[in-house]
């Protein structure tokens, strides 16, 4: 069996190439990153650590790497492949899938097409498996789409495990390691994969997906969304500080019962289910051995601040099943505020706030109206957390 993974960064490297090299499967990373892909050439390995488990480090080998604009080589590694992965961040799956309807064309001129293509996305993003096909299928010229359709299916998974940039004296040794969370499955898709998917362990299929990985970013991503925003405005640097802080605890705890009663009401999940689901991500957070930053999970407010991202997607769907946002409103009013130096997103953010104004971000990024229920209940918030002193 061989894999092709799209994305060479944290996830892709830290948790997909772990569980590959694990079940003993070569594979090829394909990045847009040139010296990224140099270097993992050159160096053939890299290790992984896993926070609170040093027992179960590893050191990634048997993998190659590819550059995306070498399209040739992408069609032919991708035809060699038994299963491809895609974590290169949501928002670069348009410019993903270009390169992949060009690679897709040479596959069908010169490779045979004849059964299943299974492709697994594993992004934070709303609905990224159709927005992919969507995308890729939008660029194929008519006598590839019935191959296309026939053959092709792209999963959603839901990743639970985190990838974290590692601390200089690990870069030092190695500048391709990942520190990772103790998780070790990838629930995918089953439904969406035609035929029989590739049995790899640390791969959980799932028949009924609809909803696993929305329920998971508006409840795990919401959650870090949460504590990132108000941590940082709190002067916390480490996520476990701004997790364990009591003020920011009750507007967490809030958000879990926001964003799971309307899930609940959405999937028919259990109460007690969903609460058990929010309590490991409550855990995950407040876990002392797990070291993470606030500064990466606030890391691009501008996208996080979107209408379908952990907050404002969550707030709607919050109101959409009859609830009262309050702690999402204080998590995106915090979010707002988000003005970190070396964040370029966090500088367009603040320019944007000064220059335009709250309501014009409202309005273009997030997509809530001035005069909206949402719109007033978050600037109800801004003003109680310019009250609090925790934005000045
Ligand atoms: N890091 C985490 O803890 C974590 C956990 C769960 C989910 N995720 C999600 O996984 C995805 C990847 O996150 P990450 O932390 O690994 O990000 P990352 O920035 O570490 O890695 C992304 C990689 O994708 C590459 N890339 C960008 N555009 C590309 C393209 N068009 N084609 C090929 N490669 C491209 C980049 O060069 C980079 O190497 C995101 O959607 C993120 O939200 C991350
Ligand atoms: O990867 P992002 O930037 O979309 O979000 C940052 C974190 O919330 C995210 O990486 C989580 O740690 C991960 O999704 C595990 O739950």
């Amino acid at each position: 069996m061989k894999a092709i993974v799209f994305g060479a960064g944290k996830i892709a490297r830290g948790f997909i190439g772990h569980l590959l090299y694990l079940n003993r499967i070569p594979f090829v990373f394909v990045d847009v990153n040139t010296q990224l892909v140099s270097l993992l050439k050159e160096r053939k390995n890299y290790r992984v650590y896993v926070m609170g488990n040093p027992e179960r480090n590893g050191l990634i080998q048997d993998f190659d790497a590819t550059e995306l604009s070498d399209v040739h080589a992408v069609a032919r590694e991708w035809s060699a492949a038994d299963i491809a992965f895609i974590s290169v961040g949501g928002k670069n799956l348009a410019s993903l899938a270009e390169a992949l309807a060009e690679a897709f064309v040479i596959r069908c001129m010169e490779y045979k097409v004849d059964s299943p293509i299974h492709m697994i996305v594993c992004e934070n993003w709303k609905k990224p498996a159709d927005l992919l096909r969507q995308e890729i299928r939008n660029r194929l010229p008519g006598v590839c789409t019935e191959a296309f359709d026939r053959w092709v299916g792209i999963a959603e998974s839901a990743v639970m495990r985190s990838g974290v940039e590692p601390t200089e004296s690990m870069l030092n040794g190695d500048p391709l390691c990942v520190r990772v969370s103790d998780y070790w499955e990838l629930p995918v898709d089953r439904e969406a994969l035609p035929g029989e998917p590739a049995r790899i362990e640390g791969i959980r299929y799932i028949d009924q997906f609809a909803g696993f990985l929305e329920r998971k970013f508006y409840t795990y991503n919401a959650a870090n969304g949460t504590v990132s925003y108000l941590g940082y405005l709190r002067g916390h640097e480490s996520l476990y500080d701004a997790a364990i802080d009591p003020e920011i605890v009750k507007v967490l705890d809030g958000v879990y019962r926001e964003t799971g009663e309307a899930l609940v009401r959405k999937y028919g999940i259990l109460p007690q289910e969903q609460k058990a689901f929010a309590l490991s991500s409550r855990k995950k957070l407040q876990d002392p051995g797990i070291v993470d930053f606030v500064e990466r999970n606030a890391r691009d407010p501008i996208r996080k601040l979107g209408p379908d991202d952990r907050l404002v997607g969550s707030a709607r769907l919050v109101q959409e099943y009859g609830g009262e946002p309050e702690g999402v409103a204080t998590a995106i009013a915090a979010a707002l505020y988000y003005d970190h130096p070396q964040d370029p997103s966090a500088k367009q953010l603040k320019s944007l706030r000064e220059e335009k104004g709250i309501d014009w971000i409202l309005a273009s990024v997030c997509r809530i109206a001035e005069d909206e229920r949402l719109a007033l209940l978050i600037k109800d918030k801004v003003f109680e957390l310019k009250r609090k002193g925790w934005i000045s």
